[in-house]
């Protein structure tokens, strides 16, 4: 659906993207993260035909999005990372003026984004708080059933309610094939909704890694509280499980994946309660750059 490649662009004051190459398979979720001046901004201005590269090119569904921009922007929802409204415009003519642009009759879609997302669309988007234009810009990216969106940074503005809200409606997207590239500041909100992420920094992809791989490599604790001192005893001494501490009846485990042996050998035992506490998933994403030198994260 997407094909990056090489992507570069050299700002006169030396900042910029260089050798910028990614795909993304239709259907997929894909991640886009890194620090702010990172490149993502840049990257997507250049996927959306925006923007001139020095050397390189993207291409959705095979077309050049710079030399085929007209195109190429009518397959694409997209949510830049700051919005240029129309001065003077209410929500309501912002959209209806673009539907017209986009000719498509997104009248039904648009109706019930706008009640999913909860705001007052009749509000003048001069008066507009930061999260409600953000919401504005939501519902123009996803009303016409586009079967690419783009979103650069989608949550930053709203609220955690409105977060999950925009996690919910992804994913159901994506379970009608809708193919999206996502650029985040934050890992958890990629870990929810991407299959695969690229992470860039100072212009350069540093790694390319598959969500659900990482997610199996991600050690949990897990803190296990036996009914009787003897259970824990004979738990932690059972040597099957690797045990970080036991103190009297509470045993605490590292667990990497193997989920099942440990249920097993925990059964054994009468099980009080359990506490379970994960990596966060971006220190094993940085954690296994380290270790492969980026060989193998790239690889994924
Ligand atoms: N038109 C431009 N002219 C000169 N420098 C630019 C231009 N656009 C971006 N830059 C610089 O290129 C770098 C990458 O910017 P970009 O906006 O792509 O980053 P980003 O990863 O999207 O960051 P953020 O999360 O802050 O939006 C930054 O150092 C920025 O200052």
């Amino acid at each position: 659906m997407l094909v990056v490649d090489g992507l570069t662009k050299l700002f006169p004051g030396g900042k910029g993207i260089s050798d910028v190459s990614f795909t993304v398979e239709q259907g997929e979720v894909f991640g886009f993260l890194g620090p702010n001046g990172a490149g993502k901004s840049t990257t997507i201005r250049h996927i959306m035909g925006f923007m001139k590269p020095d050397r390189g090119n993207a291409l959705i569904k095979g077309m050049d999005t710079w030399k085929e921009q007209g195109t190429v922007q009518k397959l694409v929802g997209y949510l830049p990372g700051e919005i240029a409204f129309v001065e003077g415009m209410t929500g309501k003519e912002f959209l209806e003026f673009l539907a017209r642009m986009q000719r498509v009759d997104s009248t039904i879609r648009r109706k019930e984004l706008i009640e999913r997302l909860q705001f007052d669309v009749t509000t003048p988007i001069r008066k507009m708080s930061k999260g409600m234009k953000q919401k504005v810009g939501i519902v123009a990216a996803f009303m016409h059933n586009p079967e690419l969106i783009i979103l650069d940074e989608p949550t930053s503005g709203l609220d955690p309610l409105m977060q999950q809200l925009f996690i919910e409606l992804v994913l159901e997207e994506k379970a009608r094939g809708t193919t999206f590239l996502m650029s985040s500041h934050s890992f958890a909100e990629i870990e929810r909704t991407c299959d695969r992420a690229a992470i860039i920094k100072d212009g350069v992809i540093v790694a390319t890694n598959n969500i659900h791989e990482l997610q199996s490599m991600q050690r949990k604790l897990v803190a296990i509280v036996f009914e009787h001192p003897e259970d824990a005893e004979a738990f932690a001494g059972g040597g099957r499980i690797p045990v970080e501490s036991r103190d009297g009846r509470r045993v605490t485990v590292a667990v990497q994946g193997n989920y099942n042996e440990l249920i097993h050998e925990a059964a054994k035992y009468k099980v009080r309660s359990l506490d379970i506490t994960a990596q966060n998933l971006e220190d094993v994403f940085m954690q296994y750059y380290d270790r492969t030198g980026g060989k193998e994260a790239a690889a994924l």
